[in-house]
């Protein structure tokens, strides 16, 4: 599980991250529940997957699965290649980040100690630990010589949430599992965290799972999601595009609502095919608002609402690629039901 995944999956040899597989996965806990009944699942190498479903469909158990936090009764979890099964527990946990709700800091610990947790677990020196969590406290945002010296309470519920990430990022695990780790803040400062995780994402491209039950955060966050119904039975695993697009079953389709035709356009680009020339637009429309080619499609749409505009300009670059109109978007294509 030491292997970085440039051989598997043509990553940069700096980065660590590693394909996830589940085979015919079981969990029945000892008073009868199967929470989880044969989920059979593909992560690949930096990938950001987001488990969504109603609650007690078992998103929780298939992720503590992941990190051995609970046993599997039946069925194979790979890491890797490696099955979980078969590490020491303790040494698995080392390797696979794990940020929850409410994060867990230790209360009486400085932020500095928290984020070096598991790089001393792992015994490393005390130069290269206090190196490591300068760096990783910088890369979440916050000034280590600001916050470094602070405890956990002297922090907001925000802040908090980015030491979690850094803390689990410290010794570089393979994979990052996150159990529900914007719902503790407010609306308004989930969505910049929400962004800042992206950010971060873009930079370490680790293997993620994370569960959620907010569809709007699954959108935005995941590279593809995972539906599960009770029993972590899969209901569908694909893109949000499509998910909303094209949901697979009934259960799917009252799953992501009767809005779904909203929440698509904010996954959807303008691209060149839905453009046609700026020369066509009646000259009483001028001055038109104006647009980036791949912004989403709700951001194109929002704008002509505020302005009040038929067509928007779209610029490629200094360059203007042609314009959109709001009747375009508007009938974007649905797959028949
Ligand atoms: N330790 C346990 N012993 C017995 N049953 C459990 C245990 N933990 C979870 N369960 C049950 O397993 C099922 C799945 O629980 P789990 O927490 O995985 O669901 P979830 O989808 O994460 O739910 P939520 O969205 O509400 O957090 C539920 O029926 C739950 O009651």
């Amino acid at each position: 599980m030491d292997a970085t995944p440039e051989s598997r999956t043509g990553a940069p040899t700096d980065r660590k991250a590693a394909p996830i597989e589940l085979r015919e996965v079981r969990k029945q806990y000892p008073d009868g529940t199967v929470a989880v009944d044969k989920l059979s699942l593909s992560v690949n190498a930096g990938e950001l997957v987001v488990l969504i479903g109603p609650s007690g469909c078992g998103k929780s158990t298939v992720l503590r699965m992941i990190n051995r936090l609970v046993e599997p009764t039946a069925g194979q979890i790979l890491i890797d290649g490696d099955d979980v099964t078969q590490a020491d527990a303790v040494q698995l946990r080392r390797r696979i980040g794990y940020v929850i709700q409410n994060v867990g800091l230790f209360p009486h610990q400085t932020i500095h100690t928290n984020v070096g947790t598991v790089p001393r677990l792992l015994g490393w020196p005390k130069q290269r630990i206090r190196e490591r969590a300068d760096e990783l406290l910088d890369l979440v945002g916050l000034d280590p010589a600001r916050y470094g010296k602070r405890y956990p309470h002297e922090l907001s519920g925000g802040q908090r949430q980015r030491v979690g990430f850094a803390r689990a990022l410290a010794a570089d695990p393979v994979v990052l599992l996150m159990d529900e780790p914007f719902s503790a803040v407010d609306p308004i400062a989930r969505s910049g965290l929400q962004r800042e995780f992206l950010r971060l994402q873009a930079e370490v491209r680790k293997t993620v799972v994370l569960v959620t039950h907010d569809l709007d955060e699954a959108v935005r966050m995941g590279d593809r999601i995972v539906v599960l119904s009770q029993g972590a039975h899969l209901e569908q695993f694909s893109t949000p595009a499509r998910l909303l697009g094209e949901p697979a079953s009934p259960f799917v389709r009252e799953f992501v609502g009767s809005d779904r035709g909203i929440r698509r356009l904010a996954v959807l680009p303008v691209t060149e095919e839905m453009l046609t020339p700026a020369a066509g637009v009646p000259a009483a429309a001028a001055p038109l608002p104006s647009v980036e080619l791949g912004v989403s499609l709700y951001d194109a749409l929002a704008l002509m609402l505020v302005r009040n505009a038929d067509y928007a300009e779209v610029k490629d670059g200094d360059r203007t690629a042609g314009v959109i109109s709001r009747h375009r978007i508007l009938s974007i294509d649905y797959p028949a039901e």
